[in-house]
């Protein structure tokens, strides 16, 4: 099966290739042919390949084709608890209403949460996800229908005697799901946080990763209060204490947030495996910090983006992420020249991608990988004209305007149809279960 793509602007996002016109044919999962119009003679071989009958054409003109965005941290059934209670400090809106709202939730509750994350997802451009929260198995279920790539994780919350249990789905999670889904899912440990996570907790799971060799995906440092309980409790910053325990020693380590680092805490991450995930509009929205993005890339360590769940962030979209990363550093450092547009496009595509540990497969659009994408209309008034299409989609560009998204080589939307969503009952099924959740609380 193959999907030929027709005379798009082709923004490869690898190493800083310029846009340039176009083809680009997929073959079942992967790039074949990225095709220069210039090019005067295309290969025979090629021209054969896709004059065949079974070629499904794509007219990219006026389109911009570039990587699917990948967001690189999330709670995908938080979108069931969305604009539910806002305008609260992250402590008294996690443990007075996501915790009791949490407990609510069925697995049923979590798989339709997803799906109607994954919906808003696919309609901005995200192809891929990195997704922390319980009842994953419904999860990857829903990820194995919808066609999405996903990063999976167990949440690891340690507050009662329920441990072990959790513990145990978390390596149900790894042993079922890695890989799986024509390699569209892959898995990571997950212990939720410094604050949740106690040293004998941290160290436990952190054994389980190195088992397994497979990553942790940690939220850390989000707010000055988690730097004051850490303090009281341990004597050592969120940071110092994830370090002390040896958790960048060998492993791979994805760190939400990271906004209340000290330069003794940049020191701590240099060098390490993975990165930190840079979730600007839930960071704005809860009043929490800038995180020192700006001085974290100096150091040499990776930044992607995130938003965070639809619960905090009250979006999906990651368009907006993108400027909120962009403007915040900006404002930061008094300083337009900071962090400039192909930069954030970076941060939400191949940085990302390289936190996820999946940079070899995704994030760049290069023959051979994988074939996530999307196509967005550049004819429209707020794209029109087009100087600078890296600016056009750094700072004017919504996740609206995406027109086709296409994962692992299989199209989810086209003209703004979800093809692998019932998009009418996912919605009724999250109306139905949100209020059925927020009246048990
Ligand atoms: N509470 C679950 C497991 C945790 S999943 C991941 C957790 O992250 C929480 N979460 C969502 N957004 C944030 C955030 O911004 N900071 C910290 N935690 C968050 C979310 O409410 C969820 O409980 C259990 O009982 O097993
Ligand atoms: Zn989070």
């Amino acid at each position: 099966m193959r999907v030929h793509i027709r005379n798009t602007t082709i923004l490869t996002m690898n190493k800083e290739e310029a846009p340039f016109l176009g083809d680009i044919v997929i073959h079942n999962d992967r790039i074949e042919h990225i095709i220069h119009k210039d090019q005067q003679t295309i290969d025979p071989i090629i021209l054969e390949q896709i004059n065949h009958d079974d070629v499904q054409v794509i007219d990219g003109t006026d389109m911009v084709t570039m990587p699917g965005l990948i967001n690189a941290h999330q709670h995908t059934p938080m979108n069931l608890l969305k604009g539910f209670s806002d305008d609260l400090k992250l402590m008294d809106w996690l443990e007075k209403k996501m915790f009791p709202a949490e407990a609510q939730m069925t697995p049923e509750d979590i798989y339709w949460g997803s799906q109607l994350s994954m919906a808003e997802m696919i309609r901005s451009g995200t192809t891929t996800f990195a997704d922390m929260y319980m009842h994953m198995n419904q999860i990857a279920q829903a990820v194995e229908e919808v066609g999405m790539r996903a990063s999976l994780t167990r949440g690891l919350v340690f507050h009662d005697d329920d441990q072990g249990a959790r513990i145990r789905e978390a390596i149900e999670l790894v042993e079922q799901w890695h890989g799986q889904a024509d390699g569209r899912i892959t898995t990571m440990f997950g212990p939720h946080a410094p604050y949740t996570c106690p040293p004998d907790s941290l160290l436990e799971v952190i054994e389980l990763a190195k088992q397994y060799q497979l990553p942790i995906h940690i939220h850390l440092a989000e707010t000055k209060e988690e730097v004051i309980t850490m303090r009281e409790r341990y004597e050592q910053t969120p940071t110092q204490y994830l370090y002390e325990l040896g958790l960048f020693e060998q492993l791979h380590v994805m760190l939400a947030h990271s906004v209340h680092l000290t330069k003794r805490d940049i020191q701590y991450l240099t060098g390490m495996r993975g990165g930190v995930i840079h979730n600007p509009v839930s960071n704005l929205k809860l009043g929490c910090g800038i995180a020192p993005v700006t001085e974290m890339m100096k150091q040499g360590i990776t930044v992607g983006l995130g938003t965070d769940g639809a619960g905090s962030a009250t979006t999906l979209d990651m368009f907006q992420e993108i400027k909120a990363a962009t403007w915040l550093q900006k404002l930061d450092y008094g300083d337009p020249t900071v962090l400039p547009a192909y930069q954030s496009l970076q941060m939400a595509t191949i940085e990302s991608a390289k936190l996820l540990a999946i940079d070899h497969e995704t994030g760049t659009l290069e023959v051979g990988k994988k074939a996530d994408m999307i196509l967005i209309d550049l004819l429209q008034p707020h794209l029109q004209p087009v100087h600078h299409i890296v600016s056009l989609l750094a700072y004017s560009a919504n996740g609206a305007d995406v027109d086709i998204t296409i994962v692992n080589g299989q199209i989810l939307m086209r003209q703004r149809q979800l093809i692998t969503i019932d998009e009418q009952e996912v919605i009724r099924q999250g109306n139905i279960r949100a209020q059925r959740i927020v009246n048990g609380i």
